[in-house]
């Protein structure tokens, strides 16, 4: 998504630089408003190598070697790290459908993680083998015959889950189990993908490095079993919704002038196939040790994402700081520049309606995305970026909350009806809110005041800024006031929203000073 771009940072330079000599305008909102352009510049700068030169392909996965010895082998690895955030089912139906891929099941091998060492996740792992048979081995099994046993299975899981949330812990030694079944005939060995439990050792004294830590030891483990020569990486909330996709990939590795491309990591094996790169999803990115300029800027704009935060709050408070006291930042709507900074606004809009609609979505999705940004470079981002320096000053230590995957109905029908769910940390919606709030008052006071001094060839371009952000966000004004339900913005977050708000209406005026 472009947010703004080059040409915007040279009118503004000559504009704000006649208007401090013209008119002796503190400094300040000036140079913090050019920083934010520049950052911006720079994201869009970095954000261009996605465009520079697209590629589709199509692949043919009838043209891979019909005889199955040929095709090679793929290690699938998946982390989950606790049963009371990451319920069973969700994860266990991770672990079925990569049992599941259409891919010769003797060269498949699953390996689930348990960060959380619990009972519960081998059980449900037990549990996931006695049921893949069915899945996996008699596919010609009736649908009815089928759904009575997941039935089953989905209930074993959920009294299995009694006892979730005591059955993690960090102290314990590692466990490994390889699924077995005495009573199985060797053919329908052969006939099963393997399936293996590892939960690593963790103490308490020793950091375990997270994900990062259960893959390094998913690669030890899996090199004296199976010791595949690709590895599939998903996450317990992802899922192998396509079963071709395993072959799909292997077009490409089968291609040697697409391998050198596509290579991931170095490691003892040869690479790691990313899941984003098996959907062969647009916009998908691979990292690895020959990355030409262009994927190094994919990589750096994935990498630099967060610093939106900053031209994001300069671009949500310091025009209407300004548009409060009558100071125009931007051209005069007579002056030709304006022309420019419109055309730069309308077409980056544009533009991101053109790719998302490109890619087959809706006009609304690109709404919603915008929303999204905002929402995240108000609020995620925000805490990401004091978190990566409080870490680096040595004050507090970079930490990782696992994302809580518990999908209630009531969730489930909210998020099915498009409803937007608040019911996070006030920590994590008061910054939206206050900033909702806050540019909701300044077009207000600002549209006041233009009325009253007749200044809208100077401020108009800073009016529609709040007034922008206040409709693309009206969902926070609707959750705030409208909405009733469970998930709404609870008033006590929009009381204290308001206090944040009404703290920058009036102490903003400080950065005037200068
Ligand atoms: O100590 C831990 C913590 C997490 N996980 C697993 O890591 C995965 C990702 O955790 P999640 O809480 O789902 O984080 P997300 O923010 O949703 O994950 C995104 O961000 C992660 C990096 O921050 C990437 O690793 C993921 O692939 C990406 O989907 C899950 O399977 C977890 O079970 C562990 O194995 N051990
Ligand atoms: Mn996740």
């Amino acid at each position: 998504m472009e947010k703004t771009s080059l040409p915007l940072n040279d009118c503004h330079n000559h504009h704000s630089f006649t208007n401090y000599q013209n008119q002796e305008i503190p400094i300040l909102p000036f140079l913090l408003i050019f920083i934010s352009e520049l950052l911006f510049t720079f994201i869009w700068i970095l954000h261009q190598a996605y465009r520079w030169k697209p590629v589709t392909r199509t692949v043919y996965p009838e043209r891979l070697p019909q005889d199955h010895e040929k095709l090679p082998p793929v290690d699938v690895f998946i982390c989950t790290a606790d049963p009371s955030k990451e319920p069973s089912l969700g994860v266990m139906n991770t672990v079925l459908s990569a049992m599941a891929l259409d891919y010769p099941p003797h060269k498949i091998a699953v390996y689930l993680s348990d960060d959380g060492g619990s009972f519960v996740t081998l059980n449900a792992t037990r549990e996931a083998w006695k049921f893949s048979k069915w899945w996996v081995l008699f596919v010609e099994t009736e649908k009815k015959e089928i759904k009575k046993r997941y039935n089953e299975f989905k209930e074993a899981l959920e009294n299995n889950s009694v006892n979730a949330s005591g059955s993690v812990s960090r102290d314990h030694a590692p466990t490994i189990e390889v699924m077995n079944d005495s009573d199985a005939k060797d053919s329908d060995k052969e006939e099963m993908p393997v399936l293996v439990y590892v939960a690593r050792e963790k103490r308490p004294s020793h950091p375990h490095h997270f994900k990062a830590g259960a893959l390094n030891v998913l690669i030890r483990v899996s090199a004296v079993i199976s010791n595949a020569p690709y590895i599939l990486v998903l996450d317990c909330d992802h899922y192998c919704n396509d079963p071709t996709s395993a072959r799909q990939a292997m077009c490409f590795f089968s291609t040697p002038k697409y391998l050198q491309n596509w290579l991931l990591f170095s490691s003892p094996r040869n690479s790691i196939i990313s899941v984003s790169m098996i959907s062969m999803m647009p916009g998908s990115i691979i990292i690895g040790l020959k990355m030409s300029t262009l994927q190094c800027m994919c990589y750096a704009a994935l990498s630099f994402d967060p610093i939106y935060v900053v031209p994001f709050y300069g671009l949500a408070i310091i025009p209407q700081i300004c548009l409060l006291h009558g100071i125009p930042l931007y051209p005069k709507v007579s002056d030709p520049f304006f022309v420019v900074f419109a055309f730069i606004f309308i077409a980056s809009q544009l533009k991101h309606v053109q790719e998302v609609m490109f890619y087959g979505d809706s006009i609304w999705t690109s709404l919603y995305e915008l929303r999204v940004w905002m929402m995240k470079s108000a609020s995620c981002n925000l805490y990401a970026t004091l978190g990566a320096f409080l870490d680096k000053f040595g004050l507090q230590e970079a930490h990782f909350n696992l994302t809580d995957k518990v999908v209630d109905d009531e969730r489930e029908t909210r998020f099915k009806k498009g409803i937007y769910d608040f019911q996070g940390s006030p920590m994590l919606i008061a910054p939206i809110c206050s900033l909702y709030i806050f540019n909701l008052a300044s077009f207000f006071i600002g549209m006041a005041r233009i009325v009253n001094t007749h200044k809208a060839n100077e401020l108009l371009v800073q009016a529609f800024i709040p007034l922008f952000g206040a409709i693309v966000n009206y969902h926070v004004l609707e959750a705030m006031v409208v909405r009733t339900d469970k998930a709404r913005i609870s008033p006590s977050v929009s009381l204290l929203s308001v206090a944040i708000a009404t703290f920058i209406l009036c102490f903003g005026s400080l950065i005037l000073i200068f």
